[in-house]
């Protein structure tokens, strides 16, 4: 997350940590967002790759045990059938992570909120992207997980011409476009979106500009949630 804050510890606990194991360590890669109590919500780019992953809930500071944390491995993903890894602009840049074991809830580890299918927001609705991504283009990863006002920009704008044109589909969210945006580590994380004094996840952060992650006119691009509930209901049962 490029601007914005570190976010107060488990304020969104629903956001996850994907971790994948290199040698005898595990290593950041994405965020998601726990949908069930033993699936979680992700992007496609993040797990198109043979790896052995885990699941990080309830977590804040990514390098220290605070012990609210729960590790759990992931005995299957599902990768949406419309995901070419060689065209993100495509869409469908959607995956669930079935877990090993059931999450217990508790005040740090949550469901996320979905929105209704079909839903789509107007302009400039007030959202937030999380993560632990990049701080800057280019930079680290934030050890703490951070937060960043992101409202949303309609399809009309974010299709234009000198903001992303063709790339963005209706079956994505933008949002941003100005200081603040997402940034490599972030994917897969969630768009926490307030209608009606309740936050919905209404993205799955898909894509940012390859010229800098807060370009100008070119708003972090999600996943449209709302797009894909009957499939996840498929899939989940
Ligand atoms: C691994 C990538 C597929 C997704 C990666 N996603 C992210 O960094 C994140 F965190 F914002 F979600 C990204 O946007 N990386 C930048 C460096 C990128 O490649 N952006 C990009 C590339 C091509 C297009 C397109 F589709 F227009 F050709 C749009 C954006």
């Amino acid at each position: 997350v490029v601007g914005g804050e570190v976010a107060q510890p488990n304020s969104w606990p629903w956001q996850i940590s994907l971790q994948y194991l290199s040698g005898s360590s595990y290593y950041h890669t994405c965020g998601g967002s726990l949908i069930r109590r033993g699936w979680v919500m992700t992007a496609a780019h993040c797990v198109d790759s043979q790896r052995t992953w885990r699941v990080v809930l309830g977590d804040h500071n990514l390098n220290s045990n605070e012990g609210k944390e729960q590790i759990m491995t992931v005995s299957k993903v599902y990768i949406h059938n419309g995901w070419n890894s060689n065209n993100i602009a495509g869409g469908n840049d959607i995956a669930l992570l079935r877990l090993s074991t059931e999450a217990s809830l508790n005040s740090a580890v949550q469901l996320a909120a979905l929105p209704p299918s079909g839903q789509i927001l107007p302009n400039n609705n007030p959202c937030y992207i999380t993560g632990w991504g990049r701080t800057q283009t280019g930079g680290s990863l934030s050890n703490s997980l951070k937060q960043a006002w992101l409202p949303s920009v309609d399809h009309q704008t974010c299709s234009s011409s000198s903001w992303w044109g063709s790339s963005v589909k209706t079956t994505m969210v933008c949002a941003g476009g100005g200081a603040n945006s997402g940034c490599q580590g972030d994917s897969g994380g969630p768009l926490n979106c307030q209608v009606n004094s309740q936050y919905y996840v209404h993205g799955v952060t898909s894509f940012v500009s390859s010229s800098g992650c807060n370009a100008t006119r070119k708003p972090t691009v999600f996943t449209r949630v709302s797009a894909y509930i009957s499939w996840m209901n498929g899939i989940i049962g």
